[in-house]
């Protein structure tokens, strides 16, 4: 029996993860259940899979919960709630399903209490790669990939000599306007951005998958979790999200992962590695598909790639800038405050007022975080 404990529950990862649990009740137990503001859902999955403490995000919605809770159940609140739950309960595993790099304190609170993390949160390795790595090397903690192509590659590089490893292939989608010129994405709206022709995601993640962000944090998540150069990381556009990443070896031979496109497969491995069992997801029928296509990433047509690119290779404080500001620039166009090309724009902006320093502390991220969210809220 399996402990865990869910940051961000009431999210796509969040609710797709007790999907993979409640089929399979006999090899996991939920110990910890966070939400942010969905009240509701937090109560039904607290009575359904009565785990010992929940967080919400604020001490109101901690109250509105609590009378409706299974008898027993303790309720924190709060970015410090977030961080006694990611460390003290008795989970095994903690999944880390928060959008955004406030999931990074609670991230590194499960690695100082020796947790597993099925890491969803890529935002945290994006704003702190190098802290996260390094305390999880010396607590000896495994952080095993929950975001698909990162989950494909960790299953491609299993009991491979990672001598031999020549070059990752991260495949993108090309999100929901993959179709469009740049021209034709003046004025587009929230709706179009949101409806990503593969994943049933969260919007921010949706949006970044819009703008290829997303493929720019998962570059910088992969130089992390794999201990790559930048030169080994090559993004492919592949519209249909089935080949879900690959490598290539020294003697040029490819394996890849290939399945339908469901994040219940890499979060049910994530939970279960190095072992695999039944899921209640789909099976790929290749000879239905058909075809599958591929195309040459197009770094113009995707300036938030080639930012994330450079971002990576400067190191220092640049990815967390490229966070931060990306992050505030998707809060307001979702909001309706910016158009679509704001999002890119205001990442280039912020990048470019900011000198490059060294983050080799908590505090140090924490206040280029701040100063980046500042004047992205601006520019
Ligand atoms: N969705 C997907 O398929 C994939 C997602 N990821 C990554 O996983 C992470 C989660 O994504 P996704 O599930 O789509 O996001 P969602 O927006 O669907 O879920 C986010 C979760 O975080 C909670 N939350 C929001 N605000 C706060 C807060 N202030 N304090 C504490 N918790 C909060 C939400 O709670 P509530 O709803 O109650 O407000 C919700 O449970 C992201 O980093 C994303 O990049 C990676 C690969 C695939
Ligand atoms: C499901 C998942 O892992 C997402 O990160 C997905 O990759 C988004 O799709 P694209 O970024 O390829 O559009
Ligand atoms: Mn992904």
């Amino acid at each position: 029996m399996k402990k865990i404990t869910i940051l961000g529950s009431t999210g796509s990862i969040g609710t797709q993860t007790l999907d993979v649990i409640a089929n399979d009740p006999e090899r996991f137990q939920v110990v910890g259940l966070s939400a942010g503001s969905n009240t509701d859902l937090l109560i039904q999955q607290a009575i359904r899979f009565k785990p010992s403490i929940v967080c919400l995000s604020t001490k109101e919605a901690a109250e509105a919960v609590a009378s409706s809770l299974p008898a027993g159940t303790r309720v924190i609140y709060g970015e410090q709630g977030l961080i006694e739950l990611a460390g003290e309960t008795e989970a095994d595993i903690v999944v880390t399903a928060i959008m955004g790099s406030r999931g990074l304190p609670a991230t590194l609170a499960a690695i100082e209490a020796g947790k597993m993390i099925g890491l969803a949160n890529k935002e945290t390795l994006v704003t702190a790669g190098h802290i996260v790595m390094e305390r999880a090397k010396q607590k000896g903690v495994s952080i095993i990939p929950i975001d698909s192509e990162h989950s494909a590659i960790f299953q491609c590089l299993n009991g491979e000599d990672r001598r031999s490893l020549n070059q990752l292939t991260l495949t993108a989608s090309g999100g929901s306007f993959r179709d469009r010129t740049r021209e034709q994405l003046k004025g587009v709206t929230v709706a179009e951005a949101l409806n990503h022709p593969n994943w049933s995601m969260g919007a921010k993640i949706t949006i970044d998958s819009a703008t290829m962000a997303n493929k720019g944090l998962e570059v910088i998540e992969a130089h992390w979790l794999f201990d790559v150069t930048y030169d080994q990381i090559h993004v492919l556009v592949h519209p249909e999200s089935i080949i879900h990443s690959y490598v290539e070896f020294t003697d040029h031979s490819v394996i890849a992962q290939l399945g339908l496109p469901d994040m219940r497969v890499p979060i049910q491995y994530a939970l279960t590695y190095p072992h695999r069992y039944p899921t209640p997801t789909g099976r790929l029928d290749l000879a239905a598909i058909g075809k599958l296509h591929f195309r040459e990433m197009d770094f113009e047509r995707y300036p938030c790639l080639r930012l994330a690119f450079e971002c990576g290779k400067a190191g220092q404080s640049a990815p967390t800038v490229y966070n931060a500001a990306n992050e505030v620039a998707v809060a307001r166009f979702l909001a309706g405050e910016i158009e679509f090309l704001d999002i890119e724009r205001t990442i280039e902006e912020v990048l470019s007022r900011h000198p490059v320093t060294v983050v080799d502390t908590l505090e140090a991220i924490a206040e280029v975080d701040s100063w980046a969210r500042q004047m992205a809220a601006t520019v």
